[in-house]
């Protein structure tokens, strides 16, 4: 399967090359990358073994290297003439990076790094590609100069020679083995033995070793973590895309598929015909559409970031940071219950490997876990609210993004309940700054008793984590309110267009409303009749959004390939498709199958012979 991927991968990465010249020629634009390594990995179900190659190997020798180490090793790297992956999680860390055991200490006198993994768990474990692909790496490591800690630094590392593909001296690298989805991504293990790099191998944009081994900070040490960042932000775009492939696929099959009659002694309707099957498609398709456009505001404020960064100006990092981990957590986490949902919203046929839908959810599921797990990020995220809820107290500006916490801290009570969008916005705002302030009163008085700022964290992390999720759901509503309500191109679209993005809007805000009834009646008197009043406009809502589903998923314009999907293509021959599939299964190659005479037989005969013998 590894090989299998790698020639596909070439295949499309220099088919993309060409487009990229095409459109985008020598352009530093990181849509290319996300495009490039999403159309790659579209097209190899098993995942794309040069993910990691294109998406962190050659961004952090752009980012994180001298002008002359992108032209010594960056240049090699973006044209795939070196293959490399990001080596940082080991077989003992992935979330505590200070934790990281790998090490690389400063030889003043050959002016070289001796890189070590001194003990198995110091192991790095996960990159994508290490196993079989890469013949570089970024390799992750606390440096150490005479011996004293300064933190973690980046080394470019050849891995494997150039022309042999053998592993170098002191390497020892290889596959860590199947897992549950992406098997063709040769995700690997490396160790190092007293492996020594040139002094100019480490990346030192932002922090360097100098030749006589004096160490100069990076002005912002978390600037080392920005790869990460990178990946989140792809991260929301990446499983928006992979929730909007599953709502196609649900969403066709959905009016292929006819069963149960509604009404006695009428035909069987589409199954999306149902109220409850429309209740758990439609806002997947929604879903999809809200996290795309998150995900895309998310990538221009990186592209802005990024430039910012390149130029020392480390101010916007911050909020990217709070923004992208809180992004990258909710689209995982939503993406992935969507794809599960969808998948069971078609029977039988769902769990088919034909209808591809359960290989979605393996590709979609890992990045819950990669690229900061997400309770972790969560927690970062509710540490962030935490400084910011400080800022608040001390009556100062808040960050672009969590300016709506001043004015929500502002209210002495919520307004009227109108049950308009802006009043079910606020709703939610409200409820996530009412549980940040709760979450600070627990924090707060937990460090007024002495305890560390990491142990308040830890015993907050319940309340911390709330009003991060909440966060999370203001934000993206936020936005999606924005782009439908306010967006500066609204006079462009047709009113049919914006009455269906409007009723998209209505889904969204009334579905978060009731996700969250618990959260927002804590802070916010609501009577049952005007929560009925949502009920009936939910029920509504899903009526008025039926006639446009397929038309909606239609314009998220997969081509089957892409979707690989028996019950999702353009064409709906479902059960043909299915047939043609079943038909294929090498089982179905013989009328006997050879077990019969070597186990079904002799056991059946077995059984009767016994049988005989008890009645004798
Ligand atoms: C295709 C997919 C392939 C997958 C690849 C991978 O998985 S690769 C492997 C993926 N692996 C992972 O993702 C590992 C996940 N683990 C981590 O990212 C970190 O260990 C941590 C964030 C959990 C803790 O960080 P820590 O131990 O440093 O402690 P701390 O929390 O005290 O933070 C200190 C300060 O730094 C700030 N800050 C933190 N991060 C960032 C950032 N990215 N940017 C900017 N700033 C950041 C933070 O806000 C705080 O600021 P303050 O308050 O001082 O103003
Ligand atoms: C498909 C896939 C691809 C990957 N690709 C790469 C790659 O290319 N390069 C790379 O370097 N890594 C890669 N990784 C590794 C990935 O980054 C780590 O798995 C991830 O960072 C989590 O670390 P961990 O697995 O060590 O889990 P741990 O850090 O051991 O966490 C395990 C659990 O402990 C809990 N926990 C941990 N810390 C805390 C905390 N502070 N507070 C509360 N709870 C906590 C969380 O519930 C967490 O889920 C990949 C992983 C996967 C699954």
């Amino acid at each position: 399967m590894a090989s299998m991927s790698v020639k596909h991968a070439i295949a499309a990465a220099k088919k993309l090359r060409s487009l990229q010249e095409r459109f985008n020629p020598g352009g530093s634009d990181i849509y290319p990358a996300l495009m490039g390594d999403e159309a790659i990995t579209a097209l190899i179900p098993s995942g794309n073994p040069l993910s990691v190659h294109i998406l962190m190997f050659t961004r952090a020798l752009r980012e994180q290297g001298t002008d002359e180490q992108y032209e010594k090793f960056g240049r090699r790297a973006d044209n795939n003439e070196i293959i490399g992956t990001f080596a940082q999680t080991e077989l003992g860390h992935g979330t505590y990076l200070r934790g990281l055991e790998a090490r690389a200490d400063y030889d003043r006198g050959t002016e070289e790094f001796v890189l070590n993994t001194p003990k198995l768990s110091s192991y790095k474990w996960w990159p994508g590609g290490l196993g079989q692909t890469c013949n570089y790496c970024i390799f992750v490591a606390q440096l150490y100069i005479d011996n004293e800690a300064k933190g973690m630094a980046m080394f470019v590392v050849q891995i494997r020679d150039e022309e042999t593909h053998m592993p170098l001296p002191g390497v020892h690298v290889g596959e860590i083995g199947k897992k549950m989805g992406l098997n063709g991504v040769n995700n690997g293990f490396l160790g190092l033995k007293d492996y020594r790099v040139p002094r100019l191998n480490m990346l030192m944009r932002h922090q360097q070793v100098l030749p006589d081994g004096r160490f100069v900070k990076s002005p912002v040490s978390q600037v080392s973590y920005f790869p990460m960042v990178f990946v989140r932000c792809m991260v929301a775009r990446q499983n928006s895309n992979y929730l909007a492939q599953a709502a196609t696929i649900a969403t066709r099959y959905s009016v292929i598929r006819r069963q149960s009659p509604i009404e006695e002694g009428q035909p069987e309707p589409k199954i999306l015909e149902h109220l409850t099957q429309q209740m758990k498609v439609i806002p997947e398709i929604v879903t999809a559409v809200v996290y795309r456009l998150a995900a895309a505001n998310l990538q221009n404020m990186y592209n802005e970031t990024a430039e910012a960064v390149y130029r020392k100006d480390f101010s916007r990092l911050p909020e990217l940071h709070a923004l992208a981990c809180i992004l990258k957590v909710a689209t995982s986490y939503d993406s992935t219950y969507g794809i599960e949902r969808l998948r069971q919203a078609c029977g039988g046929h769902g769990y088919l490997t034909a209808g591809n839908l359960g290989n979605i959810f393996a590709m979609a599921a890992p990045a819950c876990t990669y690229e900061g797990e997400n309770s972790v990020l969560y927690l970062q995220v509710g540490k962030i609210l935490m400084k910011n809820w400080s800022q608040v107290l001390a009556g100062r500006e808040l960050m672009p993004s969590m300016a709506y916490i001043s004015e929500c801290s502002k209210m002495t009570s919520f307004p009227q309940w109108t049950g308009s969008w802006e009043c079910l916005l606020k709703a939610i705002q409200y409820a996530c700054v009412g549980s940040i302030r709760l979450a600070f009163q627990s924090y707060n008085a937990r460090v007024q008793s002495a305890q560390s700022q990491t142990a308040a964290v830890n015993y907050s992390g319940l309340e911390l984590t709330k009003a991060a999720e909440l966060h999370g759901r203001s934000y993206v509503a936020g936005n999606f309110y924005q782009q439908i309500v306010n967006s500066p191109n609204k006079h462009q679209r047709s009113p049919q267009f914006q009455k269906v993005l409007e009723n998209m809007l209505e889904l969204h805000l009334i579905q978060i409303f009731f996700r969250h009834l618990g959260d927002i009646l804590r802070f916010i008197r609501i009577t049952e009749d005007e929560i009925s009043a949502l009920q009936r406009r939910l029920e509504e809502v899903l009526k008025e959004l039926r006639p446009d589903a397929v038309a909606i998923t239609d314009a998220f314009d997969f081509n089957d390939k892409i979707l690989s999907s028996a019950l999702g293509c353009y064409d709906g021959n479902v059960y043909e498709r299915l047939f043609e599939a079943a038909l294929k299964h090498p089982l179905n190659r013989k009328s006997v199958p050879d077990f019969f005479e070597a186990h079904l037989k002799p056991f059946m005969k077995e059984n009767a012979d016994n049988a005989k013998k008890s009645k004798l």
